[in-house]
């Protein structure tokens, strides 16, 4: 994390505000894939997204994000083993996450997995899916029934569906979800990756209020910023904001009591928020030998830092009993 550059901030117009939220998704893909091809991860689909990145990342950031990969991972595969893989995943804010065909490979797929972000964002993904083989194929392949829809703004086959919509607006939200056969009755896991944290607090308290009321058997898994009051807190704000990006959510993002704490309000239950130290220390001990051989990592402090500014919260609605409340690391 470099330090904050002198100078007042720029501010944003509500355009240009949502344009620099949807670069973040880059942000995250290129990430990604850089980390992919340092070795820490597998993941042969997000070479198709994004071109290798030009600049070499931080040994502290490829840790990180092997951390928040394996996090949510784990919790997802206790989610799928709980519902035997009877349930549909939602992706809130995919961009161009790759979960779909990393789980087909696994033979992990659920009877449904949908994907949501802005149409803009939406439209480059089925772009890249048109003409890359190894994306279409498996979609094709998972699908039966009738014709596959695919057009530039929404992609709708069997196990898959891709959705243009904006989250602020949950009630838009359900009525496409819907149109691609989304079941409220199917157990259902909602994830939010980095995506809460751009909404303002009444905005994502009003999508965990929908989610928490629309599916009777749910989880939700949310990884994003915490701790942001302190000063390393304020320097990762002042980062962002000189590329005129807000973090509108932030104020829910000053601790990990405050992250449970939403996800209670909003009427989830079996609420958890742990940081990313923490789930850095529940690898597998032969996992974190290997990472740790990869590249060698000099800000020993920065990295602890870093990690101790995002977190994994999850919590759970489980009227069937499936034994959701019991998941944890
Ligand atoms: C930091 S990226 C994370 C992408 C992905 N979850 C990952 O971890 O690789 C945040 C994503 O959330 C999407 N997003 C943020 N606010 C949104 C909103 N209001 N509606 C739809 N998508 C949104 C952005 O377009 C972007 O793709």
């Amino acid at each position: 994390m470099a330090a904050a550059a002198r100078g007042p901030l720029p501010a944003a117009g509500p355009d240009e505000a949502d344009e620099a939220v949807r670069g973040t998704c880059e942000d995250a893909s290129v990430c990604k894939r850089f980390a992919v091809s340092v070795g820490y991860w597998e993941d042969p689909y997000i070479q198709c997204f994004v071109r290798q990145a030009k600049e070499r990342k931080a040994p502290e950031i490829n840790r990180g994000y092997y951390a928040r990969v394996h996090g949510v991972s784990y919790l997802l595969k206790a989610f799928l083993k709980k519902t035997e893989c009877n349930c549909q995943i939602v992706n809130l804010g995919a961009g161009m996450d790759t979960l779909f065909w990393r789980l087909k490979d696994e033979n992990l797929l659920p009877r449904k997995y949908f994907e949501v972000d802005f149409p803009m964002i939406v439209a480059r993904k089925i772009h890249n899916i048109k003409s890359k083989p190894p994306l279409s194929k498996p979609i094709i392949e998972s699908h039966s029934g009738d014709s596959l829809l695919i057009d530039s703004h929404s992609l709708d086959s069997s196990r898959y569906s891709i959705v243009g919509a904006d989250l602020r607006f949950s009630s838009d939200l359900e009525e496409k979800l819907k149109k691609h056969n989304l079941d409220i009755h199917l157990p259902t896991l909602l994830i939010a990756e980095c995506v809460l944290v751009y909404m303002t607090p009444q905005q994502s308290a009003n999508l965990l209020k929908w989610a928490a009321s629309t599916f009777p058997v749910a989880m939700f898994i949310n990884y994003e910023q915490v701790n942001m009051t302190d000063r390393f807190g304020q320097i990762m704000i002042e980062n962002l904001q000189r590329r005129q990006c807000n973090l509108a959510g932030v104020e829910v993002c000053r601790s990990l009591e405050a992250q449970r704490e939403r996800l209670l309000l909003n009427g989830w239950e079996n609420a958890h928020a742990i940081d990313m130290m923490k789930v850095y220390s529940f690898l597998p001990q032969a996992d974190v030998k290997r990472i740790e051989e990869l590249e060698f990592l000099d800000e020993k402090e920065l990295f602890e830092q870093l990690m101790q500014h995002y977190c994994i919260c999850w919590a759970s609605k489980d009227s069937s009993n499936l034994g959701l409340a019991d998941i944890t690391f």
